[in-house]
């Protein structure tokens, strides 16, 4: 039975840093070559398939806002209202932000990097005021008042992400949906996995196995209570995305 509503979400496509491997968060790091590729290639699927957008929400961090201007391109609605929050921000990656995550796996294990990528609640270690990225995060001028200081975070867990996303979610985005506007949400893999978790009803242990592909357009429908009658339908082919999916999962092994 198809659902009252639908609702679009894209994780960016490929960043410079996912290309080379890096802890990125809450740094603003470019679109590569193949992630612009891959934003293309969403905006044509979604076309292909007949969607249709009155408001779009993205993060404050270019990759997911340049993912959103070039998927929105290839629709031909440049100018649809987008509205932008740190709440929808990639998770800060504390002190492992700017690192390499097969070298940090050949250096604290693979088990310690799975743990600080998916565990629920383990956050990083904190970004301390001598970490190479402090200044250029914390004195970025588009966070001046919003979050506020004791709400700027130095670390994050999902679960602490979660914490600062539902609120937009709950806030922003569920109203926006029960007033039937058609809604595309470009933002991040940890990001998007709160949401996910939120929506599926996910255990702890189950949000852990999820890796959101770059680049992949998704689709949730849901009833009029919000339930998903339909989960996570990437437009995709399946081995596509599955290999996309394990990508994602092996950069924390060492190599
Ligand atoms: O911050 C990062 O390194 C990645 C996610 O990393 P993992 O949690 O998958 O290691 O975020 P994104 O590219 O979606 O903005």
């Amino acid at each position: 039975m198809p659902g009252k509503y639908k609702i679009v979400m894209i994780r960016h496509g490929e960043s410079e840093w996912n290309q080379k491997n890096l802890f990125c968060g809450w740094y603003d790091a470019n679109l590569s070559e193949k992630g612009l590729q891959e934003a293309e290639a969403a905006g044509k699927a979604l076309k292909a398939e007949g969607y249709e957008f009155d408001v779009a929400h993205t993060s404050v961090l270019k990759r997911a806002q340049i993912t959103l201007n070039t998927v929105l391109a290839q629709l031909g609605k440049t100018d649809l209202p987008v509205e932008k929050t740190w709440r929808l921000n990639e998770r800060h990656y504390g002190g492992l932000t700017g690192l390499n995550k097969a070298e940090t796996a050949a250096k604290y294990g693979e088990a310690q990097v799975q743990i600080w990528r998916r565990s629920f609640d383990v956050p990083p270690p904190p970004m301390e005021k001598d970490h190479p990225y402090y200044d250029t995060i914390m004195n970025d001028p588009r966070y001046a008042g919003d979050p506020k200081p004791e709400e700027f975070p130095m670390f994050e867990s999902l679960k602490l992400t979660i914490e600062r996303t539902l609120p937009y979610w709950n806030n922003v985005i569920v109203p926006q949906i029960k007033a039937g506007k058609r809604i595309l949400i470009a933002a991040h893999g940890n990001s998007l996995r709160g949401i996910v978790k939120h929506l599926d009803g996910l255990s702890e242990a189950a949000i852990m196995e999820l890796n959101l592909p770059t680049g992949i357009p998704f689709v949730y429908e849901l009833d009029e209570d919000l339930k998903p009658v339909d989960s996570m339908v990437f437009l995709g082919d399946e081995e596509t995305v599955k290999k996309a999916m394990e990508a994602v999962a092996n950069q924390g092994k060492a190599k």
